[in-house]
């Protein structure tokens, strides 16, 4: 959205994600820079889903805001639990389908930490939660799911937007959090800020 305007900062997005980007691009906003956050990602001990969702959204957004004075800067990080369990974000097939043994039939929950921050240092953050129960998973729908590779580097070993969504009998709340983005509560936090309008 009309990166540069006067009245506005620039907005960083503090995101390595095609899909946060392409999620923003609906609410019709551009960032003007995309900056990755490097930071360890690994989950404190008995740490719950949601607070490492949380986490992991603040170290991002302020480790990119040390980078770019001046800017607004916008983190997010998702994470798929069932119950206090935190699923991988997979990286190998064999983490994949462990999470797909463990989600299937099963209800889970994928949080989405979003924060954003105002180049004055102020913080605004979001956690949305939304409950999404699959389908039970035959061997055989499992070994095809994994032969696609659409799991490779989601949270929870699948994607939403993709052929995954076929194995969904019930989700409440947002979809696009599921993404790793939630819209409404982004767009919220844009508009706090005066960025977006109306
Ligand atoms: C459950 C699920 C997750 N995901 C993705 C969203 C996130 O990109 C990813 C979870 O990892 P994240 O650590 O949240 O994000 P990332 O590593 O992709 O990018 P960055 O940290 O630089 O912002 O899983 C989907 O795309 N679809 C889904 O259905």
């Amino acid at each position: 959205m009309s990166a540069g305007a006067a009245d506005r900062p620039p907005l960083v997005l503090a995101s390595a994600s095609p899909r946060r980007l392409a999620l923003l691009a609906r609410l019709g906003v551009v960032p003007d820079r995309v900056l990755p956050a490097e930071v360890d990602e690994t989950p404190g001990k008995a740490e719950l889903p949601r607070l490492l969702a949380a986490r992991l959204a603040a170290e991002k957004a302020a480790a990119v805001a040390a980078q770019a004075p001046g800017a607004l800067v916008l983190a997010a990080d998702t994470v798929v639990g069932v119950g206090r369990r935190i699923l991988p974000k997979a990286e190998t097939e064999a983490e994949a389908r462990q999470c797909l043994e463990l989600l299937s039939g099963r209800r889970h929950h994928v949080y989405t930490g979003v924060v954003l921050v105002a180049p004055g240092g102020r913080r605004s953050t979001r956690l949305v939660d939304t409950i999404l129960t699959f389908q039970r998973l035959t061997e055989a729908q499992i070994a095809d799911y994994l032969a696609g590779g659409e799991w490779h580097g989601k949270a929870g070993g699948y994607a939403i937007q993709g052929r995954a969504e076929a194995f969904v009998r019930f989700l409440a709340g947002s979809h696009s959090n599921v993404i790793g983005l939630p819209l409404f509560e982004t767009a919220q936090l844009l508009r706090g800020v005066g960025w977006l309008r109306p």
